[in-house]
């Protein structure tokens, strides 16, 4: 990697949970306006990264900096406040949208922060005062233009319980999109996918990388997401980070096609 500042840069991770080591002193950076992939196998350690990013478990050991309008250390940072302050957004391995809400609802939803600070939290909401008029449509301006890019903007009223499988992933995505992120992770969005839902998915990524200019990391066992889409590649086995490097070079990787043998040799494959 050159000298290119990174978006977030993890030093030194070490997770235990009583006598087990789930991430054993991995370091790794992912740069700004770039789709930086951590794979390996089953149990390798890639969730227990994201809930340390996010704030869901602090590290045993280790440093992890977010580059923003300042260096934010996650790892001394609370959950809500690593959304809000430092603006990591994530979604999860399995789908959490509100099920009941109409599929805009859910992206206003996601928006509530802004809008609790523009109502002056309740007061000039109650009173309907312009400045909580404003951005109220602002966040609904930004909701279907999400709509509108995913493809969903016929259904905004639509509960996103109904949604097919496909739709509720990419909705999920531009919910977390919706919170103006800096920093989107992703916990395998492509799984359950068929391959023309995980080439749309693929498409959604690459714009918000080149378009939003938002970095992205990603949890993915789907290699041709990750092949096809990823800037920089880390593979973790066991806790222990075992490669990294560009897509290309990582899937030649010795010890990578090792870690896989035994699992299925094509996993890695294209
Ligand atoms: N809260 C926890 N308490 C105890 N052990 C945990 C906890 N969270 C994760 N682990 C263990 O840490 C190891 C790594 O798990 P993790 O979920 O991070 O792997 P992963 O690479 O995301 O796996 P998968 O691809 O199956 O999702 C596993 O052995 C898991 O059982």
């Amino acid at each position: 990697m050159n000298a290119v500042t990174p978006l977030i840069e993890v030093e030194h991770l070490t997770m235990r949970f009583g006598g087990l080591v789930a991430i054993d002193d991995v370091s790794f950076s992912g740069r700004p306006r770039e789709i930086t992939a951590i794979i390996g196998p089953n149990g390798a350690g890639k969730t227990t990264v994201f809930n340390c990013i996010t704030g869901f478990y602090k590290p045993t050991v280790g440093r992890l900096t977010l580059r923003g309008d300042r260096d934010y250390l996650l790892e001394r940072m609370l959950g809500h406040e690593i959304g809000q302050r430092a603006r990591v957004a994530r979604t999860f391995q399995n789908i959490r949208l509100f099920p009941a809400m109409t599929v805009l609802e859910n992206l206003l939803v996601a928006q509530h922060n802004k809008l609790m600070l523009a109502s002056g939290y309740s007061v000039f909401g109650l009173l309907g005062l312009p400045v909580y008029r404003v951005a109220e449509e602002a966040a609904i301006a930004l909701a279907r233009a999400w709509l509108e890019r995913i493809g969903l903007l016929a259904d905004a009223d639509r509960p996103a319980g109904e949604l097919p499988y496909g739709a509720q992933r990419r909705l999920e995505i531009a919910r977390a999109m919706c919170t103006e992120p800096r920093l989107l992770c992703l916990d395998e969005p492509a799984a359950g996918l068929n391959p023309r839902e995980s080439a749309e998915l693929n498409q959604l990524l690459v714009s918000i990388r080149d378009r939003d200019g938002i970095g992205v990391l990603l949890i993915e066992h789907d290699m041709s997401v990750v092949m096809n889409i990823s800037n920089h590649v880390v593979v973790l086995d066991y806790g222990r980070k075992i490669a990294e490097g560009p897509p290309a070079e990582v899937q030649r990787d010795p010890a990578v096609i090792r870690a896989y043998l035994g699992t299925d040799e094509e996993a890695i494959g294209d």
